[in-house]
């Protein structure tokens, strides 16, 4: 282990992030009854250049009326290259209440693009007396967001969690695709004459987690645009579950619970870590830091990989 202990990411439920329009008010009360642990209501791409005006007088009015509930609640600003992004701040928080916990920066290039933001936040923050820190989020959907994730991963303490922005990043990177997430029919390699598809998210998804671990921030899978196929959402879930994410976004109401399947560790699983910690105290207490469990090892490392998943569970209030 090195020196440095590895931070822990922020200890609450982010299993589903459900968005929705700014410029659409009629689903607040939808989203906010919903079984979402995070609501992201959007400012950027979701809400038209003439909208935006509009959009954030609704977030801000929602975040007075409306009951949240004991959600995350989180508004997507605009990205750093638009002329809008300085109003969003300004007014969500010189006007919103401090029921919004946290802003999610779109687009994110460099821990400079971060640093941007945190000044103007730290500083309305400071003239209004807001009371409560507001956290931040940052969706990595660029080729420099992926080449720079270390440097943003560090980049402020109000970080909490960080997406992959699939839509975006492919569009970035120039890949000839217009799916957002999920298989790509034209991923695949040769085997006499038979395919076999790979996972071309794969690779950014890994760096952003080996990111967000060893700067202790949520890593998170983005958008699923197909949300008509289930089936193709819960696999691309499930590769992110096994790969370290600890959630992943809704864009449509019926993938909440899908997502909330995925990241909800079953009372299977749960079970079975439990009895592994079992198994290793009593291998402790034999004076041994290994032992057979179902017939394979446990060691050490797998009370760590125990614990990950009794702490998952233990967030879970529902
Ligand atoms: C891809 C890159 C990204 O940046 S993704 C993030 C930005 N995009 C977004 O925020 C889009 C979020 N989703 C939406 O705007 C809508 O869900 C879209 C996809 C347009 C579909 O809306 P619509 O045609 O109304 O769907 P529907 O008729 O199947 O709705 C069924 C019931 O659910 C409601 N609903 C719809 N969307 C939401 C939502 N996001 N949150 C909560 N509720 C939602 C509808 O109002 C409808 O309700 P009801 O059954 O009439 O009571
Ligand atoms: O903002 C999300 C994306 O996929 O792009
Ligand atoms: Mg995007």
């Amino acid at each position: 282990m090195s020196f440095r202990i590895q931070p822990a990411a922020p200890a609450r439920p982010n299993r589903c992030q459900l968005f929705g329009p700014g410029s659409r008010p009629a689903i607040f009360e939808k989203m906010a009854a919903s079984a979402a642990d995070v609501i992201n209501l959007d400012l950027e791409d979701s809400v038209a250049p003439d909208d935006k005006a509009q959009a954030r007088r609704n977030i801000i009015e929602a975040s007075h009326s409306l009951d949240w509930g004991t959600k995350h609640l989180s508004v997507r600003i605009n990205g750093l290259d638009t002329p809008y992004w300085y109003r969003d701040v300004v007014e969500l928080l010189e006007e919103g209440s401090e029921r919004i916990d946290q802003i999610m920066i779109p687009k994110v290039g460099c821990a400079a693009d971060v640093y941007a933001v945190d000044a103007l936040v730290t500083a309305i923050e400071t003239a209004k007396g807001r009371q409560k820190k507001i956290a931040f989020e940052v969706i990595i959907e660029s080729a420099a967001g992926i080449a720079h994730v270390d440097e943003i991963a560090a980049s402020s303490p109000r970080l909490q969690a960080m997406s992959l922005g699939a839509a975006d990043f492919a569009a970035s990177m120039g890949m000839a695709t217009t799916g957002i997430g999920g298989t790509q029919e034209n991923y695949y390699m040769l085997r006499e004459g038979t395919k076999f598809w790979a996972d071309p998210w794969h690779w950014a998804q890994t760096a952003i987690v080996a990111a967000c671990r060893t700067h202790g921030v949520l890593p998170v899978d983005g958008p699923y645009g197909d949300f008509s196929d289930d089936e193709g959402f819960r696999a691309q879930a499930l590769r992110s579950a096994t790969l370290g994410m600890v959630g992943k976004w809704a864009i449509h109401p019926k993938q909440v619970a899908l997502c909330n399947a995925v990241f909800t560790p079953s009372e299977e699983a749960v079970a079975e870590a439990r009895e592994i910690l079992a198994a290793m105290d009593a291998a402790k207490a034999r004076g041994e830091g290994a032992t057979v469990y179902k017939g394979r090892l446990v060691d050490i490392a797998s009370i760590k990989q125990a614990e990950v998943i009794v702490r998952q569970s233990e967030m879970i209030k529902d």
